[in-house]
């Protein structure tokens, strides 16, 4: 009898107030399609709040709180962040079989705001598009790989000199040695030097790290259906354009014109000119992209990436060191026995540049030296989830629905911190990649450039800056913290590539 009272008391109501009555409707509606989930699709949180899915449990460190997930709901699972729907693919078994054997289905990049924002290079292109640009990318970076070694010394070189014009003084190494990679990639890419005290070089890092900060910010809007349609600029899209706008301008497009107007086809030297002889190959090519804006987005892909990437595991290297010094003092020593070997061979074969650590075979590198840069770039850890992939349309993985519009995440992390590999992924140990008999061991789990069709193509060019800048730094530098006994501590901060706390130290000469 209540409950007939109340149904009839409610339907009173809606008649008498039916402008209410529709609001409340289409709010508990947009409400049910905010919370409602599809079928089959990889397991998540049970709970997901109204409109921000399950963005609430992210707060704080999401990668701490994947870790957790995947331990609750297996290798692959999902998260809501807002109304887009979001797959972590965890796990040596589950991340080849998608992104190494059905790498084709598995390399799409999502439809976010980000990708359109920077869909004519590389890193955001799909499909028969993305083909065409990752093939040209290739073929410039092999064109150029015998160049690397020297090239990138040269700009080695150029950085022992600005660390000693800084000798003695405490000061924060992260925009010079993100700027030492800026200019070894536009040295390599480019043949173009630029110098530390150029502006542009500072202004590019500026621009590229707040993009990257753009980018992993959580108020960006990727993941927010409606964003499109809002004005001002709440989620800095604006922002992001007049950052990008400004690089062309000041860096892509002036090097760019450069290299078409003294174009020579007998004479291919860098990547801008395999570039620019592919874009005359294809002149004729119906709906190709190889193509100017192109060409100019592919070179601020590689130049952003790289640098952002390459830098940031310089700026990790010295923190270890300085945390670590014995390991340091270890790797140290094998280099100078390895140097003065390499001048010993050099001036008894006659070769006149008897500083050439790295123009000579970097297999010949001493193990302990290998196995120091491999823990840095395990410990480092600076793409947990490497970059967000998509499928075409619906596919199936491990059993679960994969819908054509959720985005996936190669969870890397799950791969370099996991306990079953690595047993104490939490300490900072070299010796984890050395065989009993002292040699280089690799475990197949360790992949900080990826696998498959949609790996880091610039992987040699990475390892040659680390390496190669890491060389010198040891050789040449003691580093101590800014105060005496008081070493920075190792804070992971948040973000898409996670920069240890800024700190400072002190390059002090030791030759
Ligand atoms: C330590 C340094 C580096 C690391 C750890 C690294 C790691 C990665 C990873 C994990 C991917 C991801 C793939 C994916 O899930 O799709 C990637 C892609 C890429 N990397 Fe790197 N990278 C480094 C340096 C570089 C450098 C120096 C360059 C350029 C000179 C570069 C150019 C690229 C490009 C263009 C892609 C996109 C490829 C594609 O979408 O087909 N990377 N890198």
């Amino acid at each position: 009898m209540s409950i007939y009272i109340a149904v009839h008391f409610l339907m009173d109501w809606v008649y008498t107030h039916p402008n209410i009555s529709a609001v409340v409707s289409l709010t508990s509606l947009l409400l049910w399609l905010s919370v409602r989930r599809p079928s089959n699709i990889p397991p998540n949180p049970w709970f997901i709040f109204p409109l921000v899915g399950h963005r609430p449990l992210l707060r704080g460190d999401p990668i701490e709180t994947l870790r957790r997930l995947r331990k609750e709901l297996g290798e692959v699972f999902s998260v809501y962040i807002d109304a887009q729907l979001v797959i972590v693919v965890s796990g040596m078994a589950a991340i080849r079989e998608a992104f190494l054997i059905r790498g084709d289905e598995f390399h799409w990049r999502p439809n976010t705001r980000t990708c359109d924002l920077f869909h004519f290079g590389v890193i955001c292109n799909s499909g028969k598009e993305w083909r065409e640009q990752r093939k040209t990318t290739e073929a410039g970076i092999r064109h150029i790989s015998p160049n690397i070694a020297l090239l990138v010394r040269k700009e080695s070189q150029q950085l022992i000199k600005a660390l000693k014009d800084e000798a003695g003084k405490a000061f924060d190494p992260k925009v010079l040695l993100h700027s030492a990679v800026f200019n070894a990639l536009t040295s390599v890419l480019t043949s173009r030097r630029m110098d530390y005290k150029d502006a542009r070089v500072e202004k590019a890092i500026e621009r590229y790290t707040e993009n990257l900060g753009l980018f992993s910010d959580s108020k960006f809007p990727n993941f927010f259906p409606f964003q499109k349609f809002l004005m001002g600029d709440f989620f800095d899209v604006k922002f992001l354009r007049i950052n990008m706008t400004e690089i062309h301008q000041k860096v892509i497009n002036p090097v760019y014109e450069e290299h078409k107007s003294e174009f020579d086809h007998e004479q291919v030297l860098d990547f801008l000119d395999v570039y620019l002889r592919e874009m005359k190959a294809h002149k004729n090519v119906e709906k190709t992209t190889i193509e100017e804006k192109s060409c100019q987005a592919v070179l601020y892909d590689l130049l952003w990436h790289g640098t952002t990437t390459t830098g940031a595991t310089l700026y990790w290297a010295v923190l270890y060191i300085l945390n670590y010094p014995d390991v340091a003092v270890k790797a140290r020593d094998q280099i100078t026995d390895y140097l003065v070997q390499l001048e010993e061979r050099n001036s008894s074969a006659g070769a006149g540049d008897t500083n050439s650590a790295t123009s000579k075979s970097l297999i010949e590198l001493p193990a302990y030296f290998k196995a120091f840069i491999h823990e840095v770039q395990r410990c480092a850890n600076i793409c947990p989830l490497s970059m967000a992939h998509a499928v075409a349309k619906e596919k199936f993985l491990k059993g679960y629905r994969v819908p054509g519009d959720a985005v996936i995440l190669p969870n890397l992390d799950s791969l370099m911190m996991d306990e079953d590999i690595w047993g104490d992924p939490e300490v900072f140990r070299p010796e984890r990649f050395l065989n009993s008999d002292g040699k280089l061991s690799v475990p197949t789990e360790f992949i900080p450039f990826f696998l498959g069709i949609r790996n880091c193509p610039a992987s040699s060019i990475a390892q040659n800056i680390l390496l190669t800048n890491l060389i010198y730094i040891l050789y040449h530098f003691d580093l101590e913290p800014e105060v005496q006994g008081q070493v920075p501590v190792m804070v992971r901060q948040k973000g898409l590539i996670p920069m240890p706390k800024d700190f400072k130290v002190k390059f002090m000469p030791c030759r």
